[in-house]
């Protein structure tokens, strides 16, 4: 990657999956969860005398064919795009780079994005536009050294936070590290380090994974606000789910480790059956609880990648039993693919910065 300031910069942020513990990270949890190689954000920053974010021009459509080709649009993808994502990781990189005497050069840039992630299908779309847009700023000011990789993922978030979005980090960790990372965003651990504590693990660990989705615009933020409110008040029976949710992933790291893989769909579907007990039907969506079902009608585990919208599966009897799910996915209209997973692209000037 170039690093000049003059020249063009363009980077990637994949989709991730959360495969274990999710969401407990918004709840100061742990999770195990991997980089989706198939599908990724891209942010392109082009040098400019002035400072502009390009719209996208189908994310962020203004010119509509008619009055109800705009209330159509509105009342499936709601009023945003992805232009106020780009706005806010601008506004929280300036200030993290001003609170901590990060001097940053006055060139003026051009930032534009494009995504082929299913949009808010809980596959954290979401945030690979803010990680993808962060990425060409570090590249930008040439300041990459000075900003270490353990905080980045903090960052993304507080630019989701900054627009109201309700959110945890283990998407943020996952896509700023690639591969496969448990997390554990213990209180104390958070308040001490002021992140959590994030471990790679082998890629050759996980056995091949399935992916559901479906054309299905979810606000992830929405979905968790009701459930953060009710934790906050001190709701016990979310409290301590929330902790079996972290105790999941705890237990999935040994389940991993050994290749244990019958304990892994006994955990995911655990983890997914917590969250339904927790968030109820009716917050979770008949057509997402429906592409759970759909592969464990066939014997297989499920569970949501992130808030809703897809579908982890792990095929317990191999490629027979994928085969069963993929073709109910068809009869029922939903997507169906094999999970790439994409392994860290962390530069060495990343690593460096690690502690
Ligand atoms: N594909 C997309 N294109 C443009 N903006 C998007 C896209 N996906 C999400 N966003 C933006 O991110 C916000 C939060 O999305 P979220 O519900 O977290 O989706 P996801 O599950 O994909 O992360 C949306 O309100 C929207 O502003
Ligand atoms: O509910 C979840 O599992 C996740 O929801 C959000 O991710 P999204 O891809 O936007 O649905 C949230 O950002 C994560 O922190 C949660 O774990
Ligand atoms: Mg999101």
């Amino acid at each position: 990657m170039a690093t000049d300031k003059n020249s063009v910069i363009e980077n990637r942020a994949y989709a991730r999956i959360g495969l274990l513990g999710n969401p407990s990270d918004v709840y100061n949890g742990r999770t195990i969860s991997l980089s989706l190689g198939n599908f990724w954000a891209s942010v392109k920053l082009e040098p400019s005398d002035y400072l502009m974010i390009v719209p996208h021009p189908s994310h962020d459509l203004v010119q509509f064919d008619s009055l109800s080709h705009l209330v159509n649009r509105l009342q499936t993808d709601g009023y945003y795009g992805g232009v106020r994502l780009l706005m806010a990781i601008c506004k929280i990189f300036h200030n993290y780079c001003k609170d901590n005497n990060i001097s940053l050069h006055e060139g003026g840039f051009k930032l534009s994005y494009d995504t082929n992630i299913p949009r808010q299908t809980g596959l954290s779309g979401s945030s690979a536009i803010v990680c993808a847009a962060l990425s060409c700023l570090l590249d930008f000011y040439q300041v990459r050294h000075l900003i270490k990789v353990e905080v980045r993922p903090n960052l993304i978030l507080n630019a989701e936070k900054e627009l109201g979005i309700v959110a945890g980090l283990q998407d943020r960790v996952a896509q700023v590290y690639g591969g496969l990372v448990y997390m554990d965003f213990d209180k104390k651990l958070m308040d001490e380090l002021g992140h959590g504590k994030y471990t790679p693990m082998d890629l050759d660990l996980l056995p091949p994974l399935y992916l559901i989705y479906a054309e299905n615009p979810s606000d992830s933020g929405k979905v968790h606000s009701t459930v953060r409110q009710r934790w906050l008040n001190g709701d016990k029976f979310l409290i301590s789910s929330m902790e079996e949710v972290a105790d999941v992933a705890l237990e999935g790291q040994a389940a991993l480790i050994a290749k244990d893989y019958a304990k892994l769909a006994t955990l995911m579907n655990r983890n997914f059956d917590l969250r339904r007990q927790m968030f109820g039907d009716e917050a979770l969506g008949a057509m997402n609880i429906e592409m759970v079902e759909i592969a464990r009608r066939v014997g297989a585990a499920s569970k949501f990648t992130g808030s809703g919208g897809a579908v982890v599966v792990l095929c317990p009897e191999g490629s027979s039993q994928a085969s069963l799910v993929e073709d109910e996915c068809k009869k029922a209209g939903f997507s169906f693919q094999q999970v790439q997973v994409m392994p860290s692209f962390l530069t060495q000037v990343d690593l460096e910065t690690m502690s």
